[in-house]
Order: structure tokens, then sequence, then C-alpha cells
């Protein structure tokens, strides 16, 4: 399985539209999605001079092309001439979503696309925006060739997203869960409705000119039980409008509080009794492994005669033939159906085709304001993304919260940073298996989300020795495929809680390293850091205490403690137009051994570091690059 290819790199810089340029427009931006090692995006609200910069160069990197245009059936060759991000729409989307990509980047809207065509297009694109009708399998995602950074989903269910492959390939997966629940729930309503009165099929028969009241004699739906299986926002939205029809309603989801249940006086019970007591079940829950044909023939020997079923979820959460055969044999007297297993269902489906069956083609969603509201939702979420901003609705990356990012953004920083040095003090840099990270933060454990630092410190450690590109959504799955082992702790310490980390030490285990001063006393390669005014500063190199910034390079060297070799190491440096930024001197005991930390503007030639080596007191040095 190839991952993303180096020659068309996943974090490429920022993707910035000339309209996103002011910092002020979010209070947090953290490119997750797009940073490289080098050039990391941060957008800070607070005023640290130094991350603005970047800021700003970022966005002058990024803002190249002035070109607005529409490109609605344009080749997709010539949109991707400039430097704004290409969106691929592959579904029908509302105008106000469309009019807020093209905005931002060149929009696509190319229906209907055959799987091929789909995957002779994507390698053109950075986002994918799709419904229901598009599957997005991995073969997609191979054939986008690591330009890919985010699919998104206009609407709520992701089943036709390969959400296994899209993590490989490290791109992320969002989607619109609100905008639609409305419409879905006033659908499973009409479909109710329509089915225990018969309208569709009185309907279609008075269209052939038949008058037939006897045979269209419907059942009641007060005081009938209703049982709502997957009780999330559909289902709980169904369940309030069942209870103004006078149904009395029972919901099934293992997942559920039951206070939210109650709340709207539905009681949760159990599945067996929820299909064996209810006149209507109508289905509301997500097509998953478990939940696939989870109605199925053992289901129906449980349910009550004559039971009718409604299903606005997922075809694919019901047996078809199953379903056919109980309602052939009576069991179920009805079912209302606006999803299926394949979509379109084949031609002569013997269920479309049942006289006590009525169809919709999956028309949920389909109302004029829903689809205003997802398209909108889906817009922001992927344009948010492009910015390489963490979504509210990332479906395959952990969802942090805006202030939560905006204070760990220098953190983020640091963590990488140590990843990368740790990495680099080991002899021969691969067969690395065991990391452990430290977080020493006077805060409660359990107010610290490490996600992010986590894949952050992996994505240091990682990318300097392999071709894998790192990002918050495949640094677990990276990991574990190189049997690289991140283990985390959290030592509380008695410093302010008013930062969430006081510093992050790195030990990498059971390896040799290239500058023996760097290993701890068990033996690891051990480096700690620290955030001060906003710059990741190097604290503590195996046991000896530094404190250098960790901006351009960093010389580490080991020698005898002795008076002068500050001068003799910043005198080689300066002879060969070497800036050094930052110095530190740490050591154990007086006289014995110490380490200088040197931070250089340069990279220094291979002379230069040959003369160090060669200072008669200089027992061990390193260059390693940030
Ligand atoms: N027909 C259409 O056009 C539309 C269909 N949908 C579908 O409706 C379904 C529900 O959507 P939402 O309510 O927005 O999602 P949601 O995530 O808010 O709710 C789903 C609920 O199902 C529950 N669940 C999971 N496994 C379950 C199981 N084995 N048994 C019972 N419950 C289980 C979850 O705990 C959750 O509460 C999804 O399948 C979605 O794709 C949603 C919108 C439109
Ligand atoms: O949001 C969902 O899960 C839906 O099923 C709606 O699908 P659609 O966007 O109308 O293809």
């Amino acid at each position: 399985m190839a991952l993303a290819s180096t020659a068309n790199p996943i974090f490429s810089p920022p993707l910035t539209s000339p309209s996103s340029s002011s910092p002020s427009t979010k209070s947090s931006h953290l490119s997750f999605l797009n940073s490289t090692s080098s050039n990391i995006s941060l957008k800070l609200s607070l005023s640290r001079p130094r991350s603005q910069s970047l800021l700003v160069r970022n966005v002058l990197k990024t803002v190249e092309s002035s070109d607005t245009s529409v490109s609605k059936g344009r080749d997709l060759e010539f949109i991707t001439s400039n430097s704004k991000p290409t969106i691929l729409v592959s579904e029908k989307l509302g105008e106000a979503g469309l009019e807020l990509l093209r905005s931002f980047g060149n929009v696509d809207c190319s229906y209907n696309l055959s799987p091929e065509e789909l995957c002779s297009k994507i390698s053109l694109c950075d986002a994918l925006i799709v419904r229901s009708g598009t599957k997005v399998t991995r073969q997609v995602f191979e054939a986008a060739k690591g330009r890919l950074k985010v699919v998104g989903r206009a609407g709520v269910g992701i089943d036709n997203v390969d959400l296994q492959a899209a993590t490989e390939f490290g791109c992320l997966v969002v989607n619109a869960p609100t905008a639609n629940t409305i419409a879905a729930a006033e659908h499973g309503i009409a479909l109710l409705a329509a089915m225990a009165r018969n309208v569709a099929q009185a309907d279609a028969c008075m269209k052939s000119g038949k008058w037939q009241r006897n045979k269209y004699v419907g059942v009641s739906l007060v005081g009938k039980t209703l049982a709502v299986m997957g009780f999330g926002k559909v289902g709980s939205e169904v369940a309030r409008r069942a209870k103004g029809l006078g149904m009395h309603v029972i919901a099934h989801d293992p997942y559920a509080p039951a206070d939210r249940a109650r709340a709207i006086g539905v009681d949760l019970v159990s599945f067996d009794e929820a299909i064996s007591t209810a006149d209507f079940i109508s289905l509301h829950m997500p097509l998953t492994p478990t939940t696939s044909k989870i109605f199925n023939d053992e289901t129906f020997t449980k349910v009550k005669k004559g039971v009718r079923i409604i299903n606005v979820a997922r075809g694919g959460v019901i047996d078809e033939d199953a379903l056919v055969r109980a309602l052939d044999s009576g069991v179920v007297a009805q079912a209302a159906l606006d999803v299926f297993t394949e979509e379109p269902p084949p031609s002569g489906s013997k269920l479309v085709q049942h006289e006590n069956v009525i169809v919709t083609p999956h028309l949920g969603a389909s109302t004029k304001e829903a689809q205003e509201g997802v398209a909108v939702e889906i817009a922001e979420a992927v344009v948010g993304a492009l910015r390489g901003e963490l979504s509210a609705t990332a479906v395959n990356a952990p969802m942090v919260p805006p202030e939560v990012l905006s204070e760990l953004a220098p953190y983020v920083v640091l963590a990488e940073k140590l990843g990368r040095l740790a990495v680099q003090l080991v002899a021969g840099g691969s067969g690395i298996k065991s990391v452990k990270v430290a977080y020493r933060s006077a805060r409660d454990p359990d107010d610290l989300d490490t996600r992010l630092l986590r894949a952050m410190i992996t994505k240091g450690i990682i990318e300097p020795i392999s071709s894998s590109h790192i990002n918050l959504v495949n640094a677990d799955f990276t990991a574990k495929q190189k049997g690289l082992r991140i283990s985390e702790e959290r030592v509380v310490v008695d410093s302010s809680p008013e930062y969430p980390v006081d510093s992050i030490q790195v030990q990498i285990s059971d390896v040799e390293s290239k500058f023996a001063s760097a290993l701890s006393d068990n033996g690891s390669i051990s480096i700690e850091g620290r955030v001060k005014y906003g710059i990741p500063h190097l604290i503590r190199v195996g046991s000896f205490s530094v404190d250098v910034s960790l901006e351009g390079n960093l010389i580490l060297c080991c020698q005898v403690d002795q008076p002068g070799m500050i001068g003799r190491v910043g005198n080689i440096l300066g002879q060969n137009n070497v800036n050094v930024s930052f110095m530190s001197v740490g050591r154990t005991v007086k006289r014995t051994k110490a380490i200088m930390a040197i931070g250089v503007d340069e990279e220094p030639d291979k002379d230069t570091l040959r003369k160090i080596g060669e200072v008669p007191a200089v027992e061990e040095f390193v260059f390693l690059k940030l």
C-alpha cells in the first residue's frame, strides 16, 4: 500500500486565499494538515511577533493568484494552473455553499462521474465534496497521489467514504451533521403517515382512473407504539414529532443517555423489547459493521405480527431479501423506504415493486432549506480544513475545540521539534520501537488533551527517517504501521495551571545514541523542552540542564568543564561566518563534564564541524537540524 508520495507532499504550504489573509479572521489557526516541518503555520490571537511573522510569510507564499473566476465545467488542468486550491464537487450542492467555496478556491462541479473519471480527476484536487451518491473508495485515495487533503460529505452518513483508506492516506474526512436533521425527521414522519393511510398507492390508483375507497382503508397512529431505533439527532426529532401525533414512543440506542430520552418522554429499551412491542419501527442508526443487516430473518421472527417499518437511515441496515419474505408472509404489514442497499435499486426490485411498500429515492435530506444548510456547513468545514484548521466535524481526526487549539499552538511546535531532535540523536536513526513522552503540567491530567501533541511528536520522529508524511489524521496509524509504540505519561507538577504544559520530555529507549551525553540514567535518549514567551526551548539533554531556544539549528557539544571552552567553539563558528543565536552551558558536577547547546542560524560546513571536534577538550558533538 502506497502512502502519500514525496513528489506531491500533503504537507504543502497552507492554502490560503487572498480573502483569508487577515489574521483577525480566526482567533487560532493551526495548520495541522498542511504544515511542513520547516514551515508550520500558526495564527494566534496572542500578540507574538514571531508567530505573526510566520503567518505573514505563509500568506505571502500562497497569495500568488488573484483569479476568482468560477470553474464550473472547466478543464481541471487549466484550473490547477494557478495556486488556489481545487475543490471537486461531485454531486449537487446548494448555491450558498458553492459561493463560499468559490471565494476560496477553484470549484469544479462535475456531477455523475464514473469511478474511473473520478479517479482520473482526483489527483488534481485538494478537496472533494460528495453526498451519498459518490463512492469514495480506496482507489480514489490511491489515485489522488497524496494531493487530496479533505473529503467533505455534505450530509451525515459517511458510509460511502472508505474511512480507513482516508486515514491511511492522511486525508481528513468531514461531514455536515446537523443541517439536514429536521429534513430527515420530517421525511420519516411523512413516510409514517403516508404509509399508514396508503397515500401513495391511493394516489397512483386514482391517477390510473380508479376510485377505490374500500381498498385503501388505513390504520391510525394515535395510541400506537413507535420504536425509534437509533436515538440520535434524527431519531429524537422523529420521536418528538410522533409524540405530537399521540403515539407512544420507545427507543433503542445502546449509546444514548437515558436522561435525554426521558426529557422528551421516551423510554429507552432493549433491542428485543423495542421490536417485539412496536406497531411501527422507524430506523435511525448509522450503517456500520454492527448495524449492517441488523433487520434480518431472525429479527423478523421477533417482531409483532403486522408491524410497519420506516427506513430513512440506510438501506444496508435491513436484509432486503428477508424483508420481502416478511412482507410476503404478512409478518411485516407495510414498509416505507427512502434508502436502499444499492442506490438506485436494480430495476424490477421485488422490494420496490411490492404492493405493501412505498418508496422515495433517498429524499430524506432533500429540502431547499436542508440543502442550503448542508452546503454552507460543508463548505465552511472544507475551507477550514484546507486552511489547516481542525474541524469541529472531523470524522477521522480528533475534534479539538478552537480555544484548546489556540492554547496548545506553541506546544505543538515544541512537540514536533522535540520529536525531530530526539530522532536525530539516534545512531542510524532507524530501529526505533519505543518512545515515551512525559507531559509535566500543573493541570489535572484529565484537562490535558495530548492527541495533537502526540501526533506532532510522531511527525517529528517519523518524517526525518522515512518518506511518510504525517498529520493529525494518520499519525497514530503510521506509528502503528511502523511498529513505533508511543506511550504517554502525565506528571502533575507544582507550577502554574495557567499554562497547559510545563514541559514535555521525549525518551527513546533501546537504541544507541550518536551523542552519548543525551542518554539518561535509564539508558534512554532523553530530551526535554518547554515553551517560554511563546517560543519552544530545549531545557534538558540527558542529565544536563540547558536553556536554548529551538530555532534555526543546534549544535550539542560535550566537553571537559574548564575555562575558555565557550570562546574556543564560538571563535570557530565566528571565523566560519556561522552566527550563534543562543548558547547555554549545563553541567552535572563542577569541573567534570559540561554540555554546550549552541543555536546557530546557518548550517556549519563539514570543515567547521571538524574543527569543533578537534578542540582537545571536546569529547563529542552533534549537529542537529530543527
Ligand atoms: N435519508 C436521508 O436522506 C438521511 C439519512 N440520514 C441517516 O440517518 C441516520 C441517523 O442520522 P443522525 O441522527 O444525524 O445521526 P446520529 O449520529 O445523530 O444518530 C445515530 C444514532 O444511532 C445510534 N446507534 C449506533 N449504533 C446503534 C445500534 N446498533 N442500535 C441502535 N442505535 C445505534 C447512535 O448511538 C446515535 O445516537 C444515519 O444513518 C444517516 O446517514 C440522515 C440524514 C438524511
Ligand atoms: O445525510 C445523509 O446521511 C443522507 O443520507 C443524505 O444524503 P444526500 O446528501 O441527500 O445524498
